[in-house]
């Protein structure tokens, strides 16, 4: 009934949407107007009190402040700060969309818009426009609850709603330990393809030679120790998503082979002939910075470019400031159950230790030293003397020369130390990032007694 009532102007530059939109709505509400010039939104609005304002985000360039779409957004939100409006953009303009979202607009819908999705888009809005419901402040995927309501943390959130329905392939970037891996699980448990399989493959990791076999499959016979058929992962993902992590330390090689995949949509095991058609949604994510990836001498534009449909970056712990005392409460509580402990307070200073630290290991960092916390101490206040940073976080996170001894011998096993943490002990990994080879790095390990 809600929907019967409702009055909607939709303003567009190009009338096959308008025509579109007013064929699709029309049956729906009171009343729909379309309008195609921007510069009569404020007299349509003048006259009539929309419900909501369906609007383009991209026209052609009447007005020079960078984005026309943010610039009628803001004059509508200020002569009709009641009115709703639902923003339309295309998958590049996703960052726009979000910052429309944050200067006020409703919600945000890709061309080319699905039907269903426009009316439940609308419908939503105007029911939630009747309950005033509070927005939401942690998504959950169907593994885990994904802890934050950091504005950082929100914007991110908003993006993997908005993205998880569709197939858009998406680059996950972030420091270690930011929680990329619980973001690729939730676009696929968010998605359509939720009930078919979420396949991780690190291929970081992977040499050449296992990068093939692994992600192609192969036939029993293809090289020595190929004892029997075994089906690669692309194949194994088939009608539901593809995790790659550590994308950005594969080798050109490599990049060469995971595009052709991608290009033909076939994989062809080693050994085989016959190409097996494939239907994955591709996740991909690294942590390495976009500058680096954006380096065509390590890697190729037109992988990222296919990769990387939309780009969903998890920010840093040290950018989410509130959401420490939320993510420390969440651990705390769920190693105080692990270990059979009381449930714990927090002493005054308990939290504010926390925030002082940078946190260069990131969420995973937290849930360490938390655990250590909880393990540790006795009785139910934690206390800021509870809370030991590991030496090896600390030697990356001090950026004072005085505080840091420049003993070449201290400045390599530091450096030893810290990759190995960040790939979490793979030796293989760390020598390729310390740029030295196994043997070597196997040498150093013992000299330094590591
Ligand atoms: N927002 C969050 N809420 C709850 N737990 C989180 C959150 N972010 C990260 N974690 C936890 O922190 C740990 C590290 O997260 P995750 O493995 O997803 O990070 P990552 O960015 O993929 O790390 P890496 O780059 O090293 O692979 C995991 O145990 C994860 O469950």
């Amino acid at each position: 009934m809600v929907l019967k009532n409702a009055t909607i102007l939709v303003i567009d530059d190009d009338v096959d949407v308008l025509t579109a939109l007013r064929l699709l709505l029309k049956p729906l509400f009171k009343e729909v107007v379309t309008e195609k010039n921007p510069s009569n939104i404020t007299s349509q609005i003048e006259r009539t009190n929309y419900d909501i304002i369906i609007l383009d985000m991209n026209f052609n360039g009447l007005v020079n402040t960078g984005n026309e779409g943010i610039f009628w957004l803001n004059k509508i939100r200020k002569q009709k700060p009641e009115t709703s409006v639902i923003l339309m953009t295309a998958y590049a303009d996703i960052d726009l969309a979000i910052r429309g979202l944050k200067e006020g607009a409703s919600d945000f819908l890709m061309k080319p818009w699905k039907n269903e999705k426009m009316i439940e888009t609308i419908s939503t809005i105007l029911e939630s426009k009747k309950s005033n419901t509070s927005k939401t402040k942690s998504l959950n995927s169907n593994s885990v609850e994904i802890i934050g309501e950091s504005e950082v943390m929100n914007d991110v959130f908003v993006k993997l709603k908005k993205v998880a329905p569709t197939d858009a392939n998406v680059l996950v970037l972030g420091e270690n330990g930011t929680g990329k891996d619980l973001i690729a699980r939730a676009l696929h448990d968010n998605s359509n393809r939720r009930d078919k399989p979420f396949v991780k493959v690190d291929v970081g990791a992977l040499t050449a030679s296992l990068f093939e076999s692994e992600l192609f499959g192969y036939k029993k016979g293809a090289f020595t120790d190929a004892r029997e058929d075994r089906k690669g992962r692309f194949e194994a993902a088939n009608g539901g998503t593809l995790f790659l992590d550590e994308i950005g330390n594969i080798g050109l090689g490599q990049q060469v082979r995971l595009l052709t995949v991608l290009q033909n949509r076939q994989v062809t095991p080693l050994g085989s002939n016959e190409a097996i058609p494939i239907d994955i949604r591709l996740i991909c994510a690294t942590n390495i910075d976009p500058k680096t990836l954006a380096d065509e001498k390590k890697f190729r534009k037109d992988l990222i470019y296919r990769i990387n449909t939309v780009d969903i970056t998890v920010p840093p712990l040290r950018e989410r400031g509130t959401d420490i005392t939320e993510l420390s409460r969440h651990f705390v509580a769920l190693y105080a159950e692990k270990y059979n402990k009381n449930p714990f307070t927090f002493d005054s200073g308990f939290i504010s230790k926390l925030k002082k630290h940078d946190f260069p290991g990131n969420v995973r960092e937290l849930q360490y030293v938390l655990e250590r916390a909880v393990i540790m101490t006795d009785g139910s206040v934690l206390k800021p003397d509870d809370l030991v940073f590991s030496s090896i976080e600390r030697s990356t996170s001090s950026t004072s020369l005085e505080t840091k001894s420049l003993n070449l011998d201290d400045i390599e096993k530091n450096a030893i130390l810290t990759v190995l943490e960040k790939n979490k002990g793979n030796v293989s990994k760390s020598a390729k990032e310390l740029g030295i080879t196994r043997a070597a790095l196997y040498r150093r390990l013992e000299k330094y007694e590591l």
